[in-house]
C-alpha cells in the first residue's frame, strides 16, 4: 500500500466538515468560544467626551497665557466626579473640578491636571477658586468621544477567539451577549492492555498511560472541551463497549483514539472496524505518525480519528490532523486552522528517516541578542529530544515548543542524510512558553 501525502490525508479529514452551530451567550460565557458573526460597535469608545486627568475643566482661552510668573485664577463653579450625569455651565473666568473618566462639561474644552494648579492636594475639599500655574495646550487631557471606535465601526471578525481582551472590547462597544460557535466536545479513548494509570505500580511489560493526558491537554489547548477520557483494553469487544458508552454518555463531536491502528496481532481499532466502510485506515507519508484511521461512528455519530499509539506520533498527528479538525468545528479562520510554517536556521543537527516527511519535535528560539530589535536574526531550531523524531520519546516532548518539517525530498541534501547546522528548515511554532534550557537535550543526534 503506497503512502498518502500529509496534505491529502488532512484534506480527507476536513472534507465536508462545517463549523458547529451558533448560539447567543452572555459575554462571560463566551470566553474560549469563537465568534460566529462579525461584531460592530453599538456604543462609541469613549462613549462621552471625558477627562484623562484629575484636575479642572476650563475654557482654553482663559488659561492660554498662564505661566508660573503669570498665574491665572478661576472661580470654581462645580464638581464632576466619574459617573456624574451633571453638565455644569462654565462661564468665562470659571472652572469645574473634574475626575479622570468624568464627562467633560459642554462649556469646557481643556483640562488642567491638578498638579499644575495651586489645588494640588487631591484630598483637600473643593475650594471656591483655583489658580492655574502652567498654561495647557488647547484640548489637553480631553478624550474625544469615539476616538477609539465610533458606532458602526468593526470591533471583531467572525472566527475571533473570545479572550479577555476581545470580551472587553465587545463589552466596551456596547455588547452584553455574543453569537459564538459551540465548542467541539472531544472524547479521548486510549487503547492498549499494557496501559496502567499514571502513578500506579508497573508489572513487566506495562507502561503508564501518558497519551490520555497528552491528548486531554492538546484538546484543551485547541479550545475544545474534553468530554470524556476512557481506556479500552486489547480484549476483543472491549473497545466497542467503551465507544458505545462514550458516545451515549458524553455526546462527543469527535472521538480521538490512540493506539491499535497498525499491524499488531491484537490492534483493537483495526479489529473493531475491520471490513467497515465507516472507518478508513491509511499509511501517511510522515514520520512519526504513519498509521492513521479516520471515519465516523454511525451515520450521524461523532467523527473518529484513530492516532497511532507512540506518544510522539500522537503529538504530531494531533497537531497536524486533529487540531485543524477541532479548529474548523470551532469556527476558526483558515489561517488559524492551518498555521503557515516559517523558516528557521538549524542550530543543532539531527538525523532524518528517509522516505517520509519528517515532523521533528523542536525547540525554536529567536537568535540570541535580540534585546535591540535591529540585531534581530532568524529563528533558530534544534531537536527537543537528543534522539530526534523517534516516536517513543515521551519524556522529551515537554521540551518542544513547535516542530520542524523536513520533506522527504530534502532529506538527501547531505550525504549522511542528516540535517546540518546552518541548514534552513520550515518550522511551526506553537503558542507555548519556551521551555527552560534545563529541559534541553544534552547533545546532538
Ligand atoms: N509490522 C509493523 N509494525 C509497526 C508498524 C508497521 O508499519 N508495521 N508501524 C509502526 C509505527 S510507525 C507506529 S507509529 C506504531 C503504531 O502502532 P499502534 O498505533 O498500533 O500503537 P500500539 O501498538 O498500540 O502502541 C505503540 C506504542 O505506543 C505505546 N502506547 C500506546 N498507547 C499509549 C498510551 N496511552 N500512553 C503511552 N504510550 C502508549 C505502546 O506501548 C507502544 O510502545 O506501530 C509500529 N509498528
Ligand atoms: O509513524 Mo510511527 O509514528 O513512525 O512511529
Amino acid at each position: 500500500m503506497s503512502l498518502v501525502p500529509v496534505a491529502d490525508h488532512l484534506a480527507g479529514i476536513l472534507a465536508g466538515v462545517r463549523p458547529l452551530p451558533e448560539l447567543e451567550v452572555r459575554l462571560g460565557a463566551a470566553l474560549g468560544h469563537r465568534l460566529a458573526r462579525p461584531v460592530a460597535a453599538s456604543l462609541a469608545v469613549p462613549p462621552w467626551e471625558n477627562s484623562a486627568m484629575d484636575g479642572y475643566a476650563v475654557r482654553f482661552a482663559d488659561v492660554a497665557e498662564a505661566a508660573p510668573e503669570r498665574p491665572v485664577t478661576l472661580r470654581v463653579v462645580g464638581d464632576v466626579p466619574a459617573g456624574s450625569p451633571e453638565d455644569p455651565p462654565i462661564g468665562p473666568g470659571e472652572a469645574v473640578r473634574i475626575m479622570t473618566g468624568a464627562s467633560l462639561p459642554t462649556d469646557a474644552d481643556t483640562v488642567v491636571q491638578l498638579e499644575h494648579t495651586d489645588r494640588d492636594d487631591p484630598a483637600a475639599p473643593l475650594a471656591s477658586t483655583v489658580t492655574v500655574l502652567r498654561g495647557p495646550r488647547a484640548g489637553m487631557h480631553v478624550r474625544r468621544a469615539g476616538e477609539d471606535r465610533r458606532v458602526g465601526d468593526p470591533v471583531a471578525a467572525a472566527g475571533t477567539l473570545v479572550t479577555g481582551p476581545v470580551a472587553a472590547a465587545l463589552a466596551s462597544t456596547g455588547a452584553g451577549t455574543a453569537w459564538v460557535r459551540r465548542r467541539p466536545r472531544v472524547a479521548v479513548v486510549a487503547t492498549g492492555s499494557e496501559l496502567v494509570a499514571p502513578g500506579e505500580r508497573l508489572g513487566r511489560g506495562r507502561i503508564p498511560d501518558s497519551n490520555s493526558l497528552l491528548l486531554a491537554g492538546l484538546v484543551a489547548d485547541a479550545g475544545a472541551e474534553v468530554a470524556a477520557v476512557e481506556h479500552a483494553s486489547d480484549a476483543p469487544g472491549d473497545l466497542e463497549l467503551v465507544l458505545a458508552r462514550v458516545v451515549d454518555g458524553a455526546a462527543p463531536d469527535v472521538v480521538v483514539l490512540t493506539g491499535g491502528v497498525s499491524q499488531g496481532a491484537h490492534d483493537p481499532v483495526r479489529r473493531a472496524f475491520a471490513g467497515s466502510d465507516a472507518v478508513r485506515f491509511t499509511r501517511v507519508a510522515m514520520q512519526p505518525g504513519k498509521p492513521q484511521a479516520v471515519g465516523r461512528l454511525g451515520a450521524d455519530g461523532p467523527l473518529l480519528l484513530g492516532l497511532p499509539g507512540n506518544p510522539v506520533s500522537v503529538w504530531v498527528s494531533f497537531l497536524v490532523f486533529a487540531r485543524p479538525l477541532l479548529l474548523t468545528l470551532a469556527g476558526a479562520p483558515d489561517d488559524v486552522v492551518l498555521p503557515r510554517p516559517t523558516l528557521a536556521v538549524v542550530e543543532t543537527g539531527w538525523r532524518t528517516p528517509g522516505g517520509r516527511d519528517q515532523y521533528l519535535p523542536a525547540r525554536i528560539a529567536e537568535a540570541a541578542g535580540v534585546a535591540d530589535a535591529r540585531d534581530a536574526g532568524p529563528a533558530l531550531v534544534g531537536p527537543a529530544a537528543a534522539l530526534g523524531s523517534k516516536s517513543h520519546l515521551a519524556a522529551s516532548l515537554a521540551a518542544a515548543n513547535g516542530y520542524a518539517i523536513v520533506p522527504a525530498a530534502d532529506q538527501g541534501r547531505h550525504d549522511d542524510g542528516r540535517v546540518h547546522p546552518g541548514d534552513v528548515v520550515a518550522v511551526v511554532r506553537l503558542a507555548l512558553e519556551l521551555p527552560h534550557p534545563a529541559g534541553a537535550p544534552r547533545g546532538g543526534v
